[in-house]
């Protein structure tokens, strides 16, 4: 034994008598009750020195009276301890009864059951042998011991086995086997026996039977624990394991029992390792606890395992009896936990440093918040945590459409992301962007993660782009109406250049009144047709178209009937001609067709028979049939010249020629033409200075009255003495004054010296007689006439009662209000006024009597044939009888017998002019007739 009584080493004689393995029990426990105590401090005495002392050893249930020898173990075994040496006292009578008195309380009490046997017979038994049968005491002794056994056979091997060992005087013992109780149940009891006499079988044996059912059942569960457990579970004694899972085997990579014997140094990384703890568990284990630990621990292959490690006492008195540990491999655990952490502290610094606001949120609260969101909101660290979410609304209607809007995200699987305008803690607003999501899809009203931007500068951004965008596009479409509007403006000021141009250009080639084809165009129209004429080997026609009195109607009527007539000849012309034809107006009253693609004269007598009857139709134009005719000259190309300017020459020659002809009719050009043409062109010529140059003169006709011949007046008829032609008659250059102009200036010549003229008869002491001018029609219609007329009078001094003025009738009854109020100027001046040619123009007496004049004369076509004509009669008679009922005077022109003056006088005719009384004659002769 060591110094505190633990028994290291024994021999088989003490076991024998012990009845059992004694190594490693403590010396008091192999005595009994009794004698403990004195072991116990006779053990810890025994180091000491040697000792004797006598005490009952323990021998399955009896007691053994021994006498033990104490010897400390000699210095040179290195430890402090004693051998102690049992030797067996004989037993006295004394002893014997009081050892039968014993004996017999230790057989009622023993816990254990006890039977004595004999061969196939039960000798006897304590109580408690038969109790684990199921017998009564008594019951029990004399019965075979075969019946407890399961079978014959069983109980035949078990004997021979018993029977072998028990004859060698040999404890027999027998861990287990199974015995069947009374009542058929069967029992696992641990059995020893001792022959009580080995040399006889007759002399008995001793049976100790121990119910191990119990503790075996304890043993298999444990075994199935240690089998099945997934957790690592060995055992160890002095820290050597003694046994060990398979659990255990396959975490640190050993074989079956193959750790079995090993120091669990093995575990550790090293010595110190180890050492320390041990150190630690024993400690706790030391105070009955168990130990916990996690620690780095090795397999068997060198690879590091973290193993978490529960350690417990078998006997927490005395912990070297071995502990039990529980071992389980955390590696895995340990790494997922580290990646855990590991993840956790990345999302914890992720959430730390995200630049978005970040929360968890359950029903309606905050979970959790990073601290972008806290300072997004304006709250100090952890103010959000378990917050309601509605605090970060402005106002319920808006977290609650968040909360519609994110339900029915959810709801339908997807993200909710949206802008929302949220509240800080002080209540400014500012917009966010939300994303949220649930945090497990399949539990979708569940915990939801949100993550929070501050887009407010980015709206801000994008409000001012949109704002700029707008500006931009507003400027562009101004900036573009703008254009549209310059463009339009360029676009109307090109048009109207064009128009312009094109006006200008119509006006350069046109005749701006009628619109017909001017000269300019005439003329290459004219070289095209020649060229095109030429080439088809045709002819063509240029018609010179000249309209007969057009210019007394001008002068007459005005321009504005002028110009109406000159429009409606243009329309008339073209309605005549083919699409083909040109119908140009050269100016005045002249206009020129041209005919292309002509065959032949007659071709060309038909279009100006067509023209003739066109213009025959009178024109009317306020309330007034005026009556044109036109006078055509006709050439042909290339028959009558190949240019242009020969051609218009030859046609305007041809136009002259039907003038001459009697109007209203066409000619062809004939070369003799040109003779005449130079003629009529060499007068103009010269009629034209005429004026200027003092050619003019006047020569004066009496008016006499028909009774007593007395002169009553004086016409003024004017006269041209052409150097070289001698006196040339009204007729044949008067037409060609209206038609040129002239006739203006002349006219006022005329007045202005009939005026001095009578001035000078009376300055003379002749007789004052009124002097009778002529007025043409283009005279009197020229509205400088009445101031002329004035200014004449004025200057000269002539008494208004002194001049007459003579208008034809045809004159007259073209004019409406103008002619009027002109007549009724001269009028009123005291100027009296006469219808010259009366009754060439078909004058009505209701007509006559609108105009305010005193007298008419009538035409000499009347007087001429008076004798003869009784027609000529009558219409004197008439005029006679008209001119009574209006109270004018009436002179006869053209009286040129006595017959005549005759025959006027019986009509009642009281004035007459005539050759028969004076031919027209200059002033110095005529004066003769008034002295
Ligand atoms: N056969 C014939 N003839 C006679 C007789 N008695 C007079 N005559 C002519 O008859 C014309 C009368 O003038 P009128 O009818 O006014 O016709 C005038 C008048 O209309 C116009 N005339 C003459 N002088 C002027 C003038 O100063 N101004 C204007 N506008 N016209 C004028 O010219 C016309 C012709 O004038 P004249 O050649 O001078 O012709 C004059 C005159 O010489 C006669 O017994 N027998």
């Amino acid at each position: 034994c060591d110094a505190r009584g633990m028994i290291w080493a024994a021999n088989a004689a003490l076991e024998r008598l012990h009845g059992a393995p004694v190594e490693g029990l403590r010396l008091p426990a192999l005595f009994c009750a009794r004698s403990m105590p004195q072991a116990a401090h006779e053990a810890e005495l025994a180091p000491g020195g040697e000792r004797r002392w006598r005490g009952l050893l323990a021998a399955g249930a009896l007691e053994v009276p021994v006498e033990v020898r104490a010897q400390p173990l000699p210095a040179a075994a290195g430890i402090a301890g004693a051998t102690f040496v049992f030797g067996e006292l004989p037993v006295t009578g004394e002893s014997v009864e009081s050892a039968r008195l014993e004996q017999a309380m230790v057989l009622e009490h023993a816990p254990v059951g006890i039977v004595v046997t004999l061969p196939h017979l039960v000798k006897s038994c304590n109580p408690r042998m038969a109790h684990m049968l199921g017998y009564e005491p008594d019951q029990l002794v004399g019965r075979d011991p075969c019946e407890f056994f399961l079978s014959r056979p069983q109980y035949e091997a078990f004997m021979e086995e018993a029977i072998r060992v028990l004859t060698a005087g040999e404890l027999f013992e027998k861990a287990e086997i199974q015995l069947r109780r009374i009542d058929g149940s069967l029992i696992w009891c641990r059995i020893r026996a001792k022959a009580v006499d080995m040399t006889s079988r007759e002399a008995g044996t001793i049976w100790i039977l121990e119910d191990v059912t119990e503790t075996r059942q304890v043993l298999r569960e444990v075994q199935a624990i240690m089998t099945n457990a997934s957790i690592g579970i060995f055992f160890t004694r002095k820290r050597v394991i003694t046994r060990a899972n398979s659990s255990f085997d396959r975490m640190f990579g050993y074989a079956q029992d193959e750790a079995i014997g090993s120091l669990t140094r093995i575990f550790y990384p090293d010595d110190q390792a180890f050492a320390d703890f041990g150190a630690q568990a024993y400690a706790v284990l030391g105070q009955g606890k168990p130990f916990q630990a996690e620690n780095t621990l090795v397999r068997k292959d060198g690879t590091p395992m973290w193993a978490r490690l529960i350690g417990y006492a078998i006997n927490s008195e005395d912990p070297a009896q071995g502990t039990i540990w529980m071992i389980e491999d955390r590696t895995r655990q340990k790494r997922d936990e580290e990646a855990l952490r590991n993840a956790l502290l990345e999302n914890q610094a992720i959430l730390d440093n995200a630049v978005l606001g970040i929360a968890v949120v359950e029903n309606g609260r905050t979970l959790r918040c990073n601290r972008k969101m806290e300072e997004l909101f304006g709250y100090p660290g952890g103010a959000i945590d378990g917050a309601s979410v509605r605090a970060l609304y402005p106002d319920l209607e808006t977290w609650a459409a968040a909360r519609r809007q994110t339900r029915c995200d959810f709801m339908s699987g997807r993200v909710h992301m949206a802008e929302y305008q949220l509240a800080r803690r002080d209540g400014t607003r500012f917009w966010a962007r939300l994303s949220g999501r649930p945090f497990d899809m399949a539990e979708r009203s569940g915990r939801s993660v949100w993550l929070i931007d501050d887009v407010t500068d980015q709206r801000e951004a994008a409000d001012a782009l949109r704002r700029a965008r707008d500006e931009l596009e507003v400027r562009v479409e101004e900036r573009t109406a703008e254009l549209a509007g310059a463009n339009r403006r360029l676009q109307a000021e090109i048009v109207e250049r064009r128009q312009a141009e094109a006006r200008v250009h119509h006006m350069a080639y046109h005749d701006a009144l009628t619109g017909l084809p001017n000269r300019a165009l005439l003329s290459e129209r004219l070289d095209r047709a020649m060229l095109a004429a030429r080439r088809d080997g045709r002819k063509l026609a240029l018609m010179f178209i000249d309209l007969d009195r057009f210019k007394t109607i001008n002068d007459s009527l005005g321009h504005l009937t002028g110009d109406h007539l000159l429009k409606e000849v243009a329309n008339r012309l073209c309605r005549v001609v083919r699409a083909v034809d040109t119908v140009a107006r050269l100016g005045g009253d002249e206009f020129v067709v041209l005919v292309p693609g002509v065959r032949g004269l007659e071709e060309c007598a038909l279009v100006g028979e067509k023209i003739i009857a066109a213009m025959a139709e009178p024109v009317r134009f306020e309330g007034r049939n005026l009556h044109i005719s036109p006078s055509i000259g006709i050439c042909l190309y290339p028959d009558d010249g190949e240019d242009v300017e020969s051609l218009m020459r030859k046609a305007d020659s041809a136009m002259y020629h039907a003038k001459a002809s009697g109007r209203n009719n066409y000619q062809f050009f004939a070369e003799n033409m040109n003779v005449a043409a130079a003629r009529h062109f060499e007068l103009e010529t010269s009629l034209r200075g005429a004026l200027e140059r003092g050619e003019f003169t006047l020569f004066y006709q009496p008016i006499v009255c028909t009774r007593d011949r007395r002169v009553h007046g004086m016409e003024v008829l004017l006269r041209w003495r052409r150097p070289g032609h001698g006196l040339v008659a009204p007729d044949d250059f008067i037409p060609m004054l209206e038609e040129n102009g002239l006739i203006v200036a002349v006219g006022e010549w005329v007045i202005r010296t009939a005026c001095e003229q009578a001035m000078a008869w009376q300055r003379a002491g002749l007789a004052p007689v009124p002097l009778a001018v002529n007025l043409s029609a283009r005279q009197f219609m020229h509205r400088g006439l009445i101031d002329a007329i004035r200014r004449t009078l004025d200057e000269t001094g002539l008494a208004p009662s002194m001049l007459e003025f003579e208008i034809t009738e045809t004159a007259l009854m073209q004019h409406g209000r103008q002619t009027l109020e002109t007549l009724a100027q001269i009028s009123n001046m005291g100027i009296r006024l006469s219808i010259d040619d009366f009754g060439t123009g078909y004058s009505s007496l209701a007509y006559l009597k609108r105009f305010p004049v005193h007298k008419i004369k009538i035409d000499r076509a009347f007087v001429r044939d008076l004798e003869s004509s009784s027609e000529d009669r009558a219409i004197v008679a008439a005029i006679m009888a008209l001119a009574g009922s209006l109270q004018l005077t009436v002179v006869a022109e053209g009286v040129e017998t006595q017959a005549q003056l005759a025959l006027l006088r019986e009509h009642g005719c009281a004035l007459a002019q005539g050759y028969l009384f004076a031919k027209p004659d200059e002033a110095g002769r005529a004066a003769q007739m008034l002295a």
